[in-house]
């Protein structure tokens, strides 16, 4: 079984799929930790996010361990990543290892979760279930903004706002695998739903296509 979930920036696709993941007994990958890792490493060894050879270098080195780090929870890390995952090499080098994981999730877990941007469109077009999650992108910027002020990192609210609108019409716009609802996705607005009542939406979806065997 492959949920696929897609959305734009801090649309709560990770909330909703690590719940999903825990309820189902299904393995998590959150996708969006990859094109970050990759941008943060590009930031890292002084590069520029938006020039291909850079991006593709680190692509292609990429290390599952770096998903580890801290810091590609960062704006600027979501920046960067936005930026390199505009790059058609960068997104050839992650592809197989979401499909790997997609198709051989652990085998003591009953299937797989991922969440991203292309997962229903491009990296599993064949997933069970496929749900677009939005919410309405100040109550997204208000949910993000509180999420950094918790951590400890100051980043003002117009700040926050203004990232997400410039990620999401990046992403949006991109010639490869661009942000966009599968065809035969559902499609979840969260604006006026609570963490609760989101996941409770999504599992009555997961459960009407769940049959363990
Ligand atoms: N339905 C909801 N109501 C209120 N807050 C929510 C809801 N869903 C998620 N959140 C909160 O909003 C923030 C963003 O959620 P989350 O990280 O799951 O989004 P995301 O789409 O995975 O983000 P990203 O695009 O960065 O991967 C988190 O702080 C989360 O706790
Ligand atoms: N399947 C994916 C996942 C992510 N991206 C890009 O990475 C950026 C960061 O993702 P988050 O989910 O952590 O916000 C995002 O803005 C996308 O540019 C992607 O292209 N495809």
């Amino acid at each position: 079984m492959i949920v696929a979930i897609d959305g734009p920036a801090a649309s709560g696709k990770g909330t909703l799929a690590r719940r999903l993941a825990a309820h189902f007994n299904f393995a998590y990958l959150d996708t969006g930790l990859l094109y970050r890792a990759v941008g943060q490493a590009v930031l890292d060894a002084g590069g520029d996010p938006a020039n291909a050879d850079d991006a593709e270098a680190a692509a292609r080195a990429m290390n599952p361990e770096a998903l580890d780090d801290d810091r590609l929870r960062s704006d600027a890390a979501g920046n960067a990543a936005s930026q390199v995952a505009a790059i058609e090499g960068v997104r050839d080098a992650l592809l197989d290892f979401q499909r790997v994981f997609a198709r051989l999730h652990p085998h003591e877990r009953d299937g797989a979760v991922l969440d991203g941007r292309d997962i229903g469109t491009v990296v599993c077009p064949d997933a069970h279930v496929k749900l677009f999650v939005t919410a309405d992108v100040e109550e997204r910027a208000r949910r993000r903004a509180a999420e950094f002020a918790a951590r400890g990192a100051a980043v003002e609210f117009d700040q926050v706002l203004t990232d997400l609108k410039v990620r999401d019409a990046r992403d949006a716009a991109r010639a490869q695998a661009p942000l966009k609802p599968a065809a035969d996705a559902h499609l979840l607005d969260t604006t006026d739903l609570d963490i609760e009542a989101a996941f409770e939406q999504a599992r009555d979806i997961v459960d009407a296509a769940w049959s363990p065997d």
